[in-house]
């Protein structure tokens, strides 16, 4: 497996503020990669470093072979960028927009694809001063893979987006990884980085406190289940280490099917509640 980023011992300290206190990560190429954690935790400073758009204190940091405090244009047409705070060009249009952004790549995407990608064909001649800020952050993200990166990084890329917009992005996301892209993306959602991550990193106070599936991080998997149903009208519950075994028993107790029966985990939200609370 090649990797795409490595991270080796990164800090980075403001002032007063230790705003990165030692991080290693290894992201694969071709995976989703999610940073989830608390504001100010040091998501958006680990991944401008990694960017090339700030400096590091110490640490070893490589981003496709380079490294981003010594960036190179070459370097720079390979990763693809969306900002939490973008430039809006606002009286250009949308079109526009997209197009200009796609002369500076050697190999851009068509632009009228991308706009579509990013679901603004309708607002393709519109100019931006007059859209939404959810279609402004989609026309960021178009800027942000018109040049057919290799690898994208996006900072919280679906604030206010609605609900049907974010599920568009989920899909846009999933097509880009499954072309090979690969993606690194900080996110507050919790639902987005279960959906789209391979792998989520949490941090914390400048660390990473946790790392893996999003399926089992945190001891998710095999935390205690909660099994619930329902019985003459009431409604009952235990946690059960063993829930299979509850619900056989249960199913033999009705003798067939267990009247509102619903066997839970904890949420990827709850565990990760559980480990901001208590960082390691
Ligand atoms: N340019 C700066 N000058 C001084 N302090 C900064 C600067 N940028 C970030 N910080 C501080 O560093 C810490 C980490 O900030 P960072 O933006 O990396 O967090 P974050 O995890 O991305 O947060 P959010 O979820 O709010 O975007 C915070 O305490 C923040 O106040």
């Amino acid at each position: 497996m090649t990797t795409a980023v490595t991270v080796r011992g990164l800090t980075k300290r403001y002032g007063d503020v230790q705003a990165v206190g030692g991080v290693d990560l290894d992201i694969n190429a071709g995976e989703v990669f999610a940073i989830l954690g608390p504001n100010g935790a040091g998501k958006s400073t680990t991944v401008e470093i990694m960017e090339g758009y700030r400096t590091r204190d110490a640490g070893e940091v490589s981003v496709l072979g380079v490294d981003p405090g010594r960036p190179t244009r070459e370097w720079r047409s390979r990763i693809g960028v969306v900002l939490q705070t973008a430039n809006d060009v606002a009286e250009a249009t949308v079109r526009e927009t997209v197009r200009h952004f796609a002369r500076y790549y050697p190999h851009p995407k068509d632009p009228d694809e991308v706009i579509e990608q990013v679901g603004l064909t309708d607002k393709a001649g519109q100019r931006i001063r007059q859209l939404s800020g959810g279609q402004r952050r989609r026309v960021d993200v178009a800027l942000g893979v018109i040049g057919g990166p290799e690898l994208l990084f996006l900072d919280e890329p679906t604030t206010g987006f609605d609900p049907e917009a974010r599920r568009h992005f989920w899909d846009l996301i999933e097509s880009l990884a499954h072309q090979g892209t690969t993606i690194v993306l900080t996110t507050h959602y919790l639902d987005e980085a279960e959906a789209l991550a391979d792998r989520v990193a949490v941090v914390a106070g400048g660390r990473i406190v946790a790392e893996g599936d999003p399926a089992t991080l945190g001891g998710r998997a095999t935390a205690k289940a909660r099994v619930s149903w329902s019985d003459e009208g009431e409604r009952r519950s235990l946690e059960t280490g063993t829930p299979t075994r509850t619900v056989l028993e249960l199913t033999r107790r009705f003798d067939g099917e267990v009247p509102e029966l619903t066997v839970t985990r904890p949420s990827l939200e709850d565990i990760y509640l559980q480990l901001i609370e208590a960082p390691a």
